[in-house]
């Protein structure tokens, strides 16, 4: 049966970018205005929406990793308390991981059977990071390779190892399936799987909504910086009757096997415009 405990409850967030226009009027670009998403514990929530509508960003508030001149507002709640910042340096990479968007996580000087290694208990931390190869279908050999020798599926697999660890409450997986060989995509989708079944949180995002869809408990929609809808992924069927928003409505008739509705497509390729503001009071950071 599946737990239904909150884990992570994101509400109000806000982040925005003070930049300076020809060097000296500042002026605050709010990418993310009013986000929201909550996970369960043993949930998947699959987190889509079009290039640069904020996925990255969710995903870098909730980990403490926004760069410094990020201003964030708004309440994370992990496991019915504020995620401070103290307790996301504490928590990341130990009961919070992160599989990131970007191969330049990887450290590149550093030989990928390494990377895998770090944070695992030494005395057996050869012997799991080969056992984690294996299951991702990397040869032992590679592990003696710098990240520049691989292909980019090869790291992406090598990034999945990484954040593979005992004892993790909340997975956040941030695009780890493209340019994957379908084998390796069915394994990735697999692991998230038994993460969620062993009682973790996982936050998927992605542009992949069917592989998403194969998985997934609950699906967050988001466009530029807001969250339009959470639904069932159930709801995902027929003509998208169940969905509540248009705009998702849309982005479900627009999948290839619902005969690809054009007007999503044509909308798309219009809109990512930068969302500029009015300059608004600083807040603080959390
Ligand atoms: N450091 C930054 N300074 C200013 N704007 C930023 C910064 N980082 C991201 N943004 C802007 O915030 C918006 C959301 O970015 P984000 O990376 O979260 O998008 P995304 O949904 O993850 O996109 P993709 O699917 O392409 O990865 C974009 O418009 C981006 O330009
Ligand atoms: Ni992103």
């Amino acid at each position: 049966m599946k737990q239904t405990k909150p884990l992570l409850q994101v509400n109000n967030l806000s982040i925005g970018f003070s930049q300076y226009v020809k060097g000296i009027q500042q002026r605050i670009i709010r990418p993310i205005a009013d986000m929201h998403v909550d996970i369960n514990e043993g949930e998947i929530v699959a987190v889509v929406g079009a290039s640069g509508s904020g996925k990255s960003l969710l995903a870098h508030a909730v980990l403490g990793i926004l760069p410094s001149n990020a201003i964030c507002s708004g309440s994370i709640v992990y496991q019915g308390e504020e995620l401070t910042t103290k307790r996301k340096e504490l928590l990341r990479g130990r009961e919070i991981s992160f599989i990131p968007q970007s191969v330049n996580y990887l450290d590149p000087l550093m030989r990928v059977d390494r990377q895998v290694q770090i944070g695992l208990d030494k005395k057996t931390a050869r012997r799991q990071q080969e056992n984690l190869f294996a299951q991702y279908d990397l040869k032992k050999s590679d592990g003696r390779l710098f990240p520049y020798e691989l292909s980019g599926g090869m790291l992406r697999r090598v990034l999945f190892a990484t954040s593979v660890r005992e004892g993790v409450k909340l997975v956040i997986a941030d695009e780890p399936t493209p340019g994957i060989h379908p084998q390796a995509l069915a394994e990735i989708l697999k692991q998230l799987k038994q993460f969620a079944q062993e009682g973790a949180g996982v936050m998927l995002i992605t542009h992949d909504m069917m592989s998403a869809l194969q998985i997934a408990d609950r699906v967050a929609v988001i466009k530029d910086g807001a969250t339009l809808e959470i639904s069932e992924a159930t709801a995902f069927e027929g003509n998208g009757e169940r969905l509540t928003n248009d705009y998702t409505k849309r982005l479900w008739r627009a999948l290839p096997q619902n005969d690809f509705d054009m007007e999503y497509k044509e909308e798309e390729t219009v809109t990512h415009v930068p969302d500029w503001r009015e300059p608004e009071p600083l807040l603080s950071s959390k």
